[in-house]
């Protein structure tokens, strides 16, 4: 049974009490056996028959439960740096979008990809992100658009799952947008997703959740209302892409849904807020978002204040969040959405954790959860986020391996 000893502060970011309270210990040590912890507490408690195992030392590090990315779109061709551009020139998201590029660009591209090329594009993203300390991610299809093309996707994070380390969960996003040969007939689409999608992606078992795309420019409610109902009738679970870009009722449909999360939230109504509160949905920041598409970032203190739950996740993509640092937006949500570090830490462990229904398995560091954590070279949570470095993350250990973390 190894042990990770000389823990300078252990963040065992244990689910009970409000997003700040982390749970801390102090001069720590953990004790695992194969993929699951066994023993967690002060190290002067560490009892006599863990003595003799295997000790890793962690020179007084700060140890976290390994981060949980809760929202990516992980599989994509190509990239769209060329928005990005004319994104600073002035062009918005939305414009982009309605001229052809944006979601339909990488749509266009990844339909072009085979498996094997998404394959080997997903994976790299993957050893870089579990270099940062992340060991568990969500996976969104929603660049194919048809039947074959979001299978192909969906097939990809099933690979993936089976041969590398990292936790993973799929979503299926059919609705993510209107793919072009159905610009004219968006019902006929709606109808194609709970029709044929949703039947084949639940008969292959390819996704836990189905997410939708909740905005006056891509879903309406009602549409959203139908796809979860059949989604929810297959067995997923609802997700939403909510009140991005404008307040048009996602939040209050994602409570209806009692969906695992509501996400974005920007532009979200007090309403919303409220009634996302009373079904207990998480709310999920994705400041990298916000600040690539030069939005307003989402407030989450409002959230917090209302007794919201806030996780933290970056939203991966090669449009809207070109980058796949979740330190990074936890520091942003912590700048721009007044979460404080220690409300940062435990919205990107144990509420994304809860955001992904994986809640019992992970997130948190404490006695029959997976032997996830990550060595941090920082005092403590508010260190690292106001010292804000590129990879302060020393070691990994992940399902109870320490990772190689070199080259
Ligand atoms: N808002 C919709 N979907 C993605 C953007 C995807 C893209 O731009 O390719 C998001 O979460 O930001
Ligand atoms: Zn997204």
């Amino acid at each position: 049974m190894p042990k990770l000893t000389n823990i300078g502060y252990l963040a065992t970011c244990r689910q009970e009490g409000r997003q700040h309270e982390i749970h801390l210990i102090e001069d720590a040590a953990i004790v695992w056996k194969g993929d699951k912890i066994v023993w967690v507490g002060n190290e002067v408690d560490l009892p006599a028959e863990y003595e003799d195992e295997k000790t890793f030392d962690a020179e007084q590090a700060m140890v976290i439960p390994g981060l949980v990315d809760c929202h990516t779109h992980l599989a994509f061709g190509g990239w769209r740096p060329d928005e990005f551009e004319m994104r600073l020139k002035g062009k918005s998201y939305l414009e982009i979008a309605k001229a052809g590029g944006g979601i339909l660009s990488t749509v266009r591209e990844t339909r072009e990809a085979t498996v094997e090329e998404l394959y080997e594009k997903a994976s790299g993203f993957l050893s870089e992100m579990v270099r940062l300390g992340v060991t568990a991610v969500e996976c969104k299809s929603g660049y194919g658009l048809s039947v074959e093309e979001e299978l192909k996707i969906l097939e990809v994070y099933r690979r993936l799952s089976e041969e590398q380390p990292v936790h993973m969960v799929s979503t299926f996003l059919g609705a993510h947008t209107f793919p072009a040969e159905y610009r004219e007939d968006h019902t006929a689409y709606v109808d194609l997703v709970i029709n044929e999608m949703i039947p084949a992606v639940a008969e292959a078992g390819l996704a836990e959740f189905c997410d939708v795309f909740v905005e006056d420019s891509a879903f309406s409610v009602e549409d959203a209302r139908r796809i979860l109902v059949s989604a929810q009738a297959a067995g997923m679970v609802p997700k939403l892409h909510a009140d991005q870009l404008t307040s048009c009722g996602g939040a209050e449909l994602a409570a209806e849904m009692e969906a695992a999360s509501a996400d974005h939230l920007e532009k979200i109504s007090d309403k919303g807020i409220l009634a996302m509160a009373e079904a207990g949905v998480v709310g999920v920041t994705l400041p990298l978002a916000s600040l690539y598409t030069q939005e307003t970032p989402l407030d989450c203190r409002r959230l917090v204040d209302a007794g919201l739950e806030v996780a933290v996740a970056t939203d991966f993509n090669p449009g809207s969040a070109p980058t796949f640092d979740l330190p990074l937006a936890m520091m942003l949500a912590c700048n721009q959405g007044r979460l404080t570090p220690l409300e940062a830490l435990k919205g990107a462990t144990i509420y994304a954790a809860k955001a992904i229904h994986r809640q019992r398995e992970i997130g948190s560091i404490e006695p029959g959860k997976s032997a996830d954590f990550a060595l941090i070279d920082a005092p403590d949570p508010n260190f690292w986020m106001y010292h804000f470095r590129p990879n302060t993350c020393r070691e990994v250990f992940l399902k109870g391996e320490k990772l190689n973390m070199g080259g």
